[in-house]
């Protein structure tokens, strides 16, 4: 089975939920960031201060291409993977695509704890990065809408969700 591809905003749940969704499915998870980071020894956060946005744009998208080889995984993405270097296009022919949507409101929760490990938005105030999601989520949506298959993000429990998710494929399945 060709991959199951997690795409959507920073802290949509790709890799909480994502992870989960491979353990339901009995498939492999593999988070495209963390595999960077290991096959980089360096952080994101590293990474975006060395290569800038642009080179790590392009280490992202070498990496994606590889793993899309792989077969039997459920591959969570980072948050911009799918806008850049036409990696949807890439993604929509090499795999089935899931966009886990969700509301800036809940995304800013979510974010508030987890900037530091988030180089876009690590030196923003609450205000700040609101606005950037806010701004940055209509540019990227365009892109994430290209997926095959659309899942909004509820307060629902990553279990609850990813039990969610797995029907869905299912019934997408079922119908085409
Ligand atoms: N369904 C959920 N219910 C409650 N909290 C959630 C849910 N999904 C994710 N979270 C929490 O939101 C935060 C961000 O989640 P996660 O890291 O999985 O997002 P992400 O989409 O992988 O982000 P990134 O694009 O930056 O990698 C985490 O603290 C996680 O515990
Ligand atoms: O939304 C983004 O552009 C990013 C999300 C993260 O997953 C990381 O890939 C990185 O912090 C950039
Ligand atoms: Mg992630």
């Amino acid at each position: 089975m060709n991959p199951i591809f997690l795409i959507g905003y920073m802290g949509s749940g790709k890799s909480t939920v994502g992870r989960l969704l491979a353990k339901h499915l009995r498939l492999q998870f593999i988070d495209l960031d963390a595999w960077i980071e290991n096959r980089y020894r360096k952080s994101i956060h590293d990474l975006f201060a060395e290569y800038g946005e642009t080179g790590f744009r392009e280490i992202e998208h070498k990496n994606l291409i590889e793993i899309s080889e792989f077969q039997d995984v459920v591959v969570a993405t980072g948050g911009g993977a799918a806008c850049y270097h036409q990696n949807m296009e890439w993604m929509n022919a090499h795999g089935f695509t899931i966009y886990l949507s969700a509301s800036v409101d809940m995304l800013v929760d979510r974010l508030k704890t987890g900037k530091s490990k988030r180089p876009l938005i690590s030196q923003k105030s609450t205000a700040e990065m609101e606005r950037f999601i806010r701004e940055s989520l209509l540019q990227r949506e365009p892109y994430y809408r290209q997926a095959l298959l659309l899942i909004k993000s509820t307060s629902e429990a990553p279990e609850k969700l990813a039990e969610h998710i797995a029907e869905e494929i299912l019934r997408f399945e079922s119908r085409s």
